[in-house]
């Protein structure tokens, strides 16, 4: 197990002098950590694993495997095993001959190499399926392979660029769950590529949070659900509603804000580090669940109901509130609103929080 440490990481494609860089970073992977990439197209996340594994030169900065130095190593020398989202496994060759193919150019002794594909197999729950072709097995089985492919030679970090693009939505669940255990059980450092942020939260120890070339948060699932560091953050990872607000006074950890249009004021939640100032104006992160139907009395949002999804355990609710649009969301049973119907909305204000605008 061994730490990753990009220090000042960039790559800029383009030649000329003033072209922003695709990706800035500057960031440690903990020895075993499960790390995820997230962002949408073209934020630079494949970049950034490429020059983890030595495809692509960094600009700017160095790569660090524990205390080796490996910007300018080629990728064989680097100790890595990759999955990538195409599984990329060689057609011609059986199973088990798939998984030995590392050991094999690394030179492993032939009786020590059947028994570590074996047990690669059985890490992957592929056991007794190595005689099979690879044109006899499933797309998730097929994924699996390369996973066990990618650990069987013990690798000191696992890459994964999008390893279950191309399963369908139940396999990629199972098999994200299994790319998980087989990480726990070998305990590799894993830096795993993704744009599909409900599998970053699910599978990730820490997920970088990327759009625009550079991190907008580094941190635990949880911290980036609860305490978003950006409205994109904040919209990007569930689904948020992100309103205008003007700063009334400022506590510790805490700020007195009104909703704009709004006359109440409210107690909200925000980061201590957070440079704010009474009169600024700010942005409120709410989530759907936050929000609930309320006395007209008691409203901080009024407005009227468009459209309502039922989604098994939740039912949505978007509404209409003068000229913008919050999403409601109330688990089954509990009373939902109607299409059409005019609604009264109050905020947990708990479960909201901060960011600077
Ligand atoms: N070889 C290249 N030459 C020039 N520009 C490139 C090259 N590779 C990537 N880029 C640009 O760098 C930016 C980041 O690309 P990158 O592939 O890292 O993004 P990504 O987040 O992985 O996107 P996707 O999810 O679509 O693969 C993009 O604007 C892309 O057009």
């Amino acid at each position: 197990m061994i730490p990753i440490r990009l220090d000042h990481v960039s790559k800029t494609y383009a030649a000329a002098p003033e072209a922003e860089p695709a990706i800035s970073a500057d960031l440690t992977i903990q020895a075993g950590e499960f790390f995820t990439l997230l962002g949408p197209s073209g934020c630079g996340k494949s970049t950034l694993l490429r020059m983890v594994a030595g495809f692509v030169a960094p600009t700017t900065g160095s790569i660090w495997f524990g205390d080796r130095e490996v910007t300018r190593l080629a990728p064989h020398k680097r100790g890595i095993g990759m999955v990538f989202q195409n599984y990329a496994l060689f057609p011609h060759m059986t199973v088990a001959e798939n998984v030995a193919y590392g050991l094999k150019i690394r030179r492993a002794a032939r009786e020590s190499r059947d028994s570590q594909v074996a047990a690669a197999l059985s890490m992957v729950g592929l056991d007794g399926m190595g005689s099979r072709g690879i044109d006899q097995l499933s797309g998730g089985q097929q994924q699996r392979v390369a996973l066990a492919r990618a650990v069987v030679i013990q690798p000191d970090l696992l890459l994964l660029d999008e390893p279950l693009s191309n399963l369908d939505a139940k396999l990629r669940e199972e098999t994200r769950t299994q790319i998980r255990e087989v990480q726990e059980t070998s305990g590799t450092t894993a830096v795993y590529v993704t744009h599909d942020q409900a599998e970053a939260m699910a599978i990730s120890d820490r997920i970088a949070v990327l759009a625009d070339g550079r991190a907008h948060q580094i941190d635990e699932p949880r911290r980036i659900y609860r305490q978003p560091a950006t409205s994109f953050v904040a919209r990007f990872i569930g689904r948020s509603n992100v309103l205008p607000v003007t700063v009334v006074a400022v506590g510790d950890g805490t700020a007195d804000v009104s909703l704009a249009g709004g006359s109440r004021v409210i107690t909200v939640p925000r980061s201590a580090a957070m440079k704010v100032a009474a009169g600024s104006t700010a942005e409120l992160s709410v989530r759907p669940q936050a929000l609930r139907l309320v006395a007209e009395s008691e409203a901080l949002l009024r407005g009227e109901v468009s459209r309502v999804e039922y989604l098994g355990a939740t039912v949505t609710a978007t509404v209409d509130v003068g000229g913008s649009t919050v999403v409601v969301s109330a688990s089954d049973g509990q009373t939902a609103p109607e299409q059409g119907e005019r609604v009264s909305l109050g905020v947990d204000e708990t479960s909201t929080w901060l960011i600077p605008e």
